[in-house]
C-alpha cells in the first residue's frame, strides 16, 4: 500500500530511491555489577577493535571522497582509541569495582572530556571533542546499538532522519544521496538551504517520516509540493516519473536564460545573485547564470572539522571564490555561528534559546582573535575580485561600529605590513533583527549597503521558530508586518543613496518577487537553483506596474489577503 506524508517543500525536484534511515540512538548507560572482570575486559577490547575497524573504513572513504582535511578528523579519533592513558583506567575500573564496561568507559571518558574542556587551551579542547565522538562509537558497540555512517553510503538512497544538522548535510555524498525527508525543520532551516545548494530534492517538517518509513522502502520525494510517498503503486510511480520529466523540461527552458541579464519588461535591471556555503558552490552559481554572490555563508568553512580554519586556509577559500566570479560582486558574510549551526570544538555552553543567544557578531566581538583572523583573510583576498563584507545579526549601531572599526584596524595593519588590500571594499550588514529594521534610517547613514535576512527577520518578528514545523503557520513572509519592515529598510537605504538587497529565502520566492520588485529592492540573492526561474519571471514583470500596487499591498491586513491579491494580479497559480 502506498502511503502519502505531507511536509514542507524545502528543495525542488523529484527523487525516487530506497530509504536509508539516519538513526539518532539513545545512549543511556546503566551501571551493574559483574562477576567476571576478565570477560568484561575482553568484551571492552572487542568493542574497541570493532570501533577502530569502522573508523579505518570511514577514514579511507573520507580520504577518497572528501579529501585529506575531512579525513584527518578520523585519524585523530583512531589515535584516541589507541591511547593507553585512556584505555587502562577503564580496565582498572572494571577490575577494581567489578562494574560493567559501558559504565566504566562512560565514566572515564566523561572525566577526560571534563578535564580537557576545563583547560584554557585550544588543543586540549579539540582532544575533548575527539574523545566525546569516539566515546559514542565505542558505546554503540558495547550496547549493541547500530549507528549510521552516512559517509559510507555507496548506493542511491533517500535519507530519512528526525533532523539533519548542517554538518550532517555537509557530509552527504551527492552522488548517492538523491533526496531527504526529515521529521522536523522548516524551509529556512539550514539543512533545507544546504539541500537547495546541493540540488537535492527535500521535504522537511513531515512530523512522522521516521515513524512511517523503514530501511529499504521505496520513497518518492516531491520537493515541489512537499509530498513524500512511501512504497508507491506502479500508477503512482508512473505519475511521479512523468512529473519529474516535466520538471526537467521546465528547467531546460529556464536554462536558455543563463547568459541573459535580468531586465524587467519595462527595461529595469535588477541584480539576481546567488547564495553559497562553500567555494564548491560557485560552480552552481556560474552554471545558473547568477550575476554575483549575494551571500557567502562562511560558517560552513568552520564546520565538519575539529579546529578553527587558519588564516591561510580561509584566504585560499575566499580567493578562489573571488577569482572564479571574475569581478562580479561577492558579498561575504562574516562568521554566523550559533542557532542551528554549531561548532562543537568551541565548546560553548548549552543555551536555553540558542537563536536568541551568544551567536554571530556577538560571539565574534568577544572572540576577537577568531574574528580578526577571518577579517585578515578576507582583506588579503580582496585584491582578487569585487569583495563586499557584511556582518550578521547586527542589533545595535554600536555593534556595527565596533565590527567595522576592527575591520578597519586590520586593514591598516595589513597595509602597514605592506600587504596589498583592495582600496574600495563596501561594508554592509544583514538586517535580520527587527530592531535593526526599525532603525534602518539611522543605520543607513553608516553602512554601504543592507542585505535583508528574511529567514531570521521573519522568525524574530513573528516570534515563530524557523525550524519548528508546529509554528510554521506563523512563519509568514507575506504578512504585512514583514512587508512594511522590508519596505522601510529599502526606503531608508535609498534615502541615503545606498543599495538594499535581500539574501533570505524570500528573495527567490515566486509570490514575493513581484512585491519586492514593486518595493524597489535592488538585489535579490537566492539559492543558485532558483536564479533562472526568477529571471524568467522577472522578464515578464513590469517594475512600474508592480510599484503601482505598493500602497495597496502595504495597507492590507493579513498575509492571506496579500497572497490572494498577488496570485490574481500576477497570474500565479
Ligand atoms: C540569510 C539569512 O541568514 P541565515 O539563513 O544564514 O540565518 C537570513 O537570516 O535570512
Ligand atoms: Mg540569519
Amino acid at each position: 500500500m502506498s502511503k502519502n506524508i505531507t511536509g514542507i517543500a524545502a528543495s525542488s525536484g523529484i527523487a525516487i530511491a530506497k530509504a536509508y534511515r539516519l538513526e539518532t540512538p539513545n545512549f543511556t548507560v546503566e551501571k551493574y555489577d559483574i562477576t567476571d572482570p576478565q570477560a568484561e575486559i575482553e568484551r571492552f577490547e572487542a568493542a574497541i577493535v570493532k570501533a577502530k575497524g569502522e573508523l579505518e573504513q570511514i577514514q579511507a572513504h573520507a580520504l577518497r571522497e572528501l579529501g585529506e582535511d575531512k579525513a584527518a578528523i578520523f585519524s585523530a579519533h583512531l589515535l584516541v582509541l589507541s591511547d593507553p592513558e585512556l584505555l587502562n583506567p577503564v580496565k582498572d575500573k572494571i577490575k577494581a569495582e567489578k562494574v560493567n564496561a559501558e559504565y566504566a568507559w562512560n565514566e572515564t571518558t566523561s572525566m577526560f572530556v571534563a578535564m580537557f574542556e576545563s583547560m584554557n587551551n585550544e588543543y586540549m579542547k579539540e582532544r575533548a571533542a575527539d574523545i566525546r565522538d569516539v566515546a559514542k562509537r565505542v558505546l554503540a558497540h558495547l550496547l549493541g546499538i547500530a549507528i549510521s555512517n552516512p559517509s559510507l553510503i555507496s548506493e542511491e538512497v533517500i535519507i530519512i532522519a528526525e533532523d539533519l544538522t548542517p554538518s550532517d548535510t555537509a557530509q552527504l555524498n551527492r552522488q548517492y544521496v538523491k533526496g531527504f525527508a526529515t521529521d522536523i525543520g522548516g524551509r529556512t532551516s539550514h539543512s533545507a538551504i544546504m539541500a537547495r545548494s546541493l540540488e537535492i530534492p527535500a521535504v522537511v517538517g513531515t512530523k512522522c517520516a521516521t515513524a512511517e518509513i523503514q530501511n529499504g522502502d521505496v520513497v518518492i520525494i516531491d520537493g515541489l509540493d512537499g509530498q513524500v510517498v512511501v512504497n508507491p503503486s506502479s500508477d503512482v510511480l508512473a505519475h511521479y516519473e512523468e512529473k519529474r520529466e516535466r520538471f526537467e523540461k521546465q528547467k531546460a527552458e529556464w536554462a536558455k536564460l543563463v547568459h541573459e541579464s535580468t531586465v524587467t519588461s519595462d527595461g529595469h535591471h535588477v541584480e539576481l545573485a546567488a547564495n553559497i556555503g562553500t567555494p564548491e558552490d560557485v560552480k552552481g552559481v556560474l552554471a545558473n547564470g547568477a550575476e554575483g554572490i549575494g551571500l557567502y555563508r562562511t560558517e560552513f568553512l568552520y564546520m565538519g572539522r575539529s579546529e578553527l580554519p587558519t588564516e591561510e586556509e580561509q584566504f585560499e577559500a575566499y580567493k578562489v571564490v573571488l577569482e572564479q566570479m571574475q569581478g562580479k560582486p561577492v558579498v561575504v558574510r562574516t562568521l554566523d555561528i550559533g542557532g542551528d549551526k554549531e561548532l562543537p570544538y568551541l565548546d560553548l555552553p548549552k543555551e536555553m534559546n540558542p537563536f536568541l543567544g551568544f551567536r554571530a557578531i556577538r560571539l565574534c566581538l568577544e572572540m576577537q582573535d577568531m574574528f580578526r583572523t577571518q577579517l585578515r583573510a578576507l582583506l588579503r583576498a580582496s585584491v582578487y575580485g569585487n569583495l563586499k563584507i557584511m556582518f550578521p545579526m547586527i542589533a545595535t549601531l554600536e555593534e556595527f561600529r565596533q565590527a567595522k572599526a576592527i575591520l578597519l584596524e586590520e586593514k591598516e595593519k595589513l597595509q602597514h605590513e605592506g600587504i596589498p588590500v583592495a582600496e574600495e571594499i563596501e561594508i554592509g550588514m544583514m538586517v535580520e533583527i527587527p530592531a535593526a529594521a526599525v532603525l534602518a534610517d539611522q543605520f543607513a547613514k553608516e553602512v554601504d549597503f543592507f542585505s535583508i535576512g528574511t529567514n531570521d527577520l521573519i522568525q524574530y518578528t513573528m516570534a515563530a521558530d524557523r525550524m519548528n514545523e508546529r509554528v510554521s503557520y506563523l512563519y509568514q513572509p507575506y504578512n504585512p508586518a514583514i512587508l512594511r519592515l522590508v519596505h522601510h529598510v529599502i526606503e531608508a537605504a535609498h534615502k541615503e543613496g545606498k543599495w538594499a538587497g535581500m539574501c533570505g529565502e524570500m528573495a527567490g520566492d515566486e509570490l514575493a518577487i513581484p512585491i519586492l520588485l514593486g518595493l524597489g529592492l535592488d538585489e535579490f540573492s537566492m539559492s543558485a537553483t532558483s536564479v533562472l526561474r526568477a529571471r524568467s519571471q522577472m522578464k515578464k514583470l513590469s517594475k512600474t506596474e508592480a510599484a503601482s500596487f505598493k500602497e495597496a499591498i502595504l495597507s492590507m491586513s493579513t498575509a492571506e489577503e496579500v497572497v490572494a491579491f498577488v496570485k490574481q494580479t500576477f497570474h500565479i497559480e
